[in-house]
Order: C-alpha cells, then structure tokens, then sequence
C-alpha cells in the first residue's frame, strides 16, 4: 500500500506540473493535444509509487483544474475522479519502476519524429561528441552516445516489454519511432534540462545529415 499523498504535496506537484507544462507549451512541444507530464509524489519503491500525471486528450498548452490526476505504479487513478489518466501512462509506469526518477516529460516534435525514423534501421540515434551530451553528466571527451528507438505500436501495453529492454540508465530519454520523445530527470529541472538537449541534439544530428558529404 502506498503512503497516504498529503493534499499540499498534492498541490505542490500539481503547480510545479503546471509552470513546467506552460513552459514547454511555450516552445510548440504539445502540437496537435499531443504530449504528456508527469511528476512522482513521495516515497519510491519499485513495486509500489504514486505520481501525478497529465489527463488525456487535453490541450496541454492550456491550464484549467482538471489538467492532472494521481495514479499509482499500475496507472489506475488513486482516488475517485472523471479524468482519464494519460493513453500513455504505462510507458511513465515503466520509466519510474525501472530509474526511480522523479519527473518524466512527453513531447512531439518535428526533429525528434525525423531522427527515429531515419536511425531507426539501428534502433538508435547515435550523437558524437556534441558538447551538450555533458547535460546527461557523461563528461568523456568526444562522448558517442546513442539514444534508444522502440516500436510506435498503437496498442501501448505492447510498447512496455521494448521500453523494458531497451532502456539505458546511462541515457534519460528513449525515443518512440516517428512519435516522439520520453525524457527524465531527478525532479522536474532535470527533466527539463535533459529535454531541451535532446532536442537540440536532435536538430544537429538531423541537419548535419544534410549537409554532410556521403
Ligand atoms: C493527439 S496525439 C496522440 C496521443 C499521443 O501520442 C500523446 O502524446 C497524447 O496522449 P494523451 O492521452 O497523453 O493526451
Ligand atoms: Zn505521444
């Protein structure tokens, strides 16, 4: 049984949720009602969390009351309520069981949609020595890295063994093919940070195969 989820804790996540939410709405991130947040709340245990994640369907650049709800390591909604937790929720059930982190954020966009599926022959994206890995903290010089690709099944359940598999705790982020991107972090600042350079190193690796010569 998990522990009982203090109200202010509750409100807490919900505004840090809420800034977080605003923010990445702000840079085009949710196109479409797409994307998906969430933050855990209290203790951790792998077979026993609670966190808080965005409802579905909802534009998420819009804040209105009904915008987050609390489920717990299964995905089933913690307390009695309308709102439908995320399509997507089994994936962040995963994440949190596997890393224990803290916040995991969900965007769309055009740049990580075109590397998953130009890479996706290799199940990964590889990025060589771009100074912005060190956001991952891998501080090695010319750092090569490769950021996992899993299946865009429609059927989300059949997506959960991939990510199982293919997760790397090295990495804080798992791309699903011409979908989007799931990226985490300690708290929601990391999560953030971790988002943000994925992006921006996904821009790179996709422009500079453009203008590299074959
Ligand atoms: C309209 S986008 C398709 C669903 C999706 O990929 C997504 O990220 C949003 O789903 P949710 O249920 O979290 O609103
Ligand atoms: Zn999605």
């Amino acid at each position: 049984m998990s522990e009982p989820i203090l109200l202010e804790e509750k409100q807490r996540i919900y505004r840090e949720l809420s800034i977080a939410k605003a923010d990445l709405a702000s840079r085009g991130w949710f196109p479409g009602t797409s994307g998906n947040m969430s933050m855990r709340v209290g203790g951790f245990e792998p077979d026993n969390f609670v966190f808080a994640v965005t409802a579905s369907g909802k534009d998420k650049a819009a804040s209105t009351p009904e915008d987050f709800l609390l489920v717990d390591q299964t995905g089933g909604a913690c307390e009695p309520t309308k709102l439908k937790p995320s399509a997507e929720t089994l994936i962040h059930c995963e994440i949190y069981r596997l890393t224990g982190c803290g916040a995991i954020f969900h965007i769309h966009s055009v740049f990580n949609s075109l590397v998953s599926e130009l890479f996706w022959d290799r199940r990964a994206v590889p990025v060589e020595g771009v100074e912005l890995i060190k956001a991952f903290n891998i501080w090695d010089e010319e750092a090569v890295i490769d950021v996992p690709i899993v299946s865009n099944f429609a059927d989300i359940p059949r997506i959960v063994p991939e990510v199982t598999e293919r997760l790397n705790p090295r990495i804080p982020g798992i791309l699903l093919r011409k979908h989007g991107i799931y990226a985490w972090g300690r708290d929601a600042f990391e999560a953030k940070k971790h988002l943000e350079a994925f992006e921006f190193l996904f821009e790179y690796v996709y422009r500079l195969q453009l203008v590299r010569p074959r």
